[in-house]
Order: C-alpha cells, then sequence, then structure tokens
C-alpha cells in the first residue's frame, strides 16, 4: 500500500482541497488522524468526491479548531504520535496532516512527526500568497533536513511564477502540480483539476 502524507506550509493552505483531488486522481483511500474542530475534513472531502471511495474514521476528533496540543489539553487528552496506525487498506492512502509541519500535538512532537512512523511520503501544499516564499522554504528546509521522503510540492491558487521557479530551482523538489483558484469549491471543480496533478 503506498501512502502519501499531506502537509502544508501552513494551516489553511489546501491540503483538504489537495487530498480531495488526490483522491479522485490516484482512486485512493482518505484519512485524517487528528481533527480539531468541526466541519470535519473527512465530510469536506466527502462532499467532494465521488461516493465508492473509502474515507476512514478519523484518528481522533477533537472539539476545539485549535493547534491540537491545544484542543487536547482542553479535553485532558494527552495525543502521542505512536498512538495513531494506518487504517488497513490494499489501496493508496492519502494522509491529511493538520495545519502546518511544525503544529504541535503535546508538548514535544509534531503533525510532522506522523509521517515517518507511517512510512508515508510526504506532499507538501503551498499556497501562492505574499510570504509563501519563506513559509514553502522553511518547510522544505525541514523535511530535507530531517531526511523525510518526500513526493513533491503542490502548488495551491492564483499561480505566481517567480515563487514558484525559485522554490523548485532551489529545492530540486517535484511540482506534481498546480491547484487553479477556484470560483467555488466543490465536485465539478475537483474533476476540473484532476488534469492540473501528476502523480
Ligand atoms: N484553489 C482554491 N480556490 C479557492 N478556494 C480554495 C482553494 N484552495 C483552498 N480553498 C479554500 O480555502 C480554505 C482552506 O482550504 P483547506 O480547507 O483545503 O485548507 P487546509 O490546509 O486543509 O486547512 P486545515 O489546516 O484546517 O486542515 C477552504 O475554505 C477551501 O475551500
Ligand atoms: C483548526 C485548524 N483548522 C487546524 N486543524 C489546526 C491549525 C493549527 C495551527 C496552529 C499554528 O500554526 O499556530
Ligand atoms: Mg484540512
Amino acid at each position: 500500500m503506498k501512502k502519501y502524507f499531506v502537509t502544508g506550509i501552513d494551516t489553511d493552505s489546501g491540503k483538504t482541497v489537495a487530498s480531495a483531488i488526490l483522491v479522485e486522481k490516484l482512486k485512493a483511500d482518505y484519512w485524517k488522524p487528528i481533527q480539531a474542530g468541526q466541519p470535519t475534513d473527512s465530510d469536506t472531502v466527502r462532499s467532494l468526491i465521488s461516493n465508492d471511495k473509502i474515507i476512514h474514521p478519523e484518528g481522533i476528533v477533537l472539539d476545539a479548531p485549535m493547534s491540537p496540543h491545544a484542543a487536547a489539553q482542553l479535553e485532558n487528552i494527552e495525543l502521542k504520535a505512536a498512538q495513531f496506525q494506518t487504517p488497513e487498506t490494499n489501496n493508496t492512502l492519502i494522509i491529511e496532516g493538520a495545519g502546518g509541519l511544525l503544529v504541535p500535538i503535546n508538548d514535544s512532537e509534531f503533525v510532522i512527526d506522523l509521517a515517518k512512523p507511517f512510512d508515508a511520503e510526504v506532499i507538501l501544499v503551498s499556497r501562492n500568497y505574499l510570504g509563501s516564499i519563506n513559509h514553502t522554504m522553511l518547510s522544505i528546509n525541514y523535511l530535507q533536513t530531517n531526511n523525510f521522503k518526500i513526493a513533491g510540492i503542490i502548488f495551491n491558487d492564483t499561480p505566481n511564477p517567480a515563487t514558484e521557479s525559485f522554490i523548485l530551482n532551489y529545492s530540486k523538489l517535484p511540482c506534481l502540480g498546480r491547484i487553479e483558484p477556484l470560483t467555488e469549491v466543490n465536485k465539478s471543480a475537483i474533476q476540473s483539476q484532476l488534469q492540473n496533478i501528476s502523480l
């Protein structure tokens, strides 16, 4: 089973939108290990994809729309990376993180610490905004310095060729595609983006 861990340069970078596109493109399963707040990303993905795909139950759902370490604290729960195991499937699995790479799940572990024990290749979603070069380069630097397997980068929203070419030339990472700005994020918008992703 091939596993991809979809992370982003920040919260709201477009991980859920990218995950829905990847699930459709690869005919993959989807799993969100840590959900903080409602509506759940699993429900959002369900509303965006065709209904023959499998969405596995979340590892944990926390009430507060906050960093997982803080949302867990509010419920007197202690999260540990080691408590999460990928669901059983023979299919490709798209795993969505929460927020950016270094969002904490407790005092010493981060969301990205789930990717290696899951044996998942990382896909980094980089939304184009003023400031995204810095966020993207810091994220890549962390992943490369810490020897993560990186499948590549997906750029999201308004294209910025100068930003994208700098990031790709410097990092030498593959570009897995570009998600266009969508006037409405719905099933047909997701379908329209399948051709823009190569994986
Ligand atoms: N290309 C796009 N065009 C238009 N809207 C977009 C696009 N990408 C993402 N959005 C919207 O931006 C918001 C954030 O996107 P999304 O939920 O995918 O981010 P996320 O990285 O999954 O966030 P979280 O950290 O909460 O999981 C959503 O409302 C989504 O519909
Ligand atoms: C609730 C939100 N949608 C995400 N699931 C969690 C985002 C945490 C961000 C923490 C931070 O980087 O400061
Ligand atoms: Mg999301």
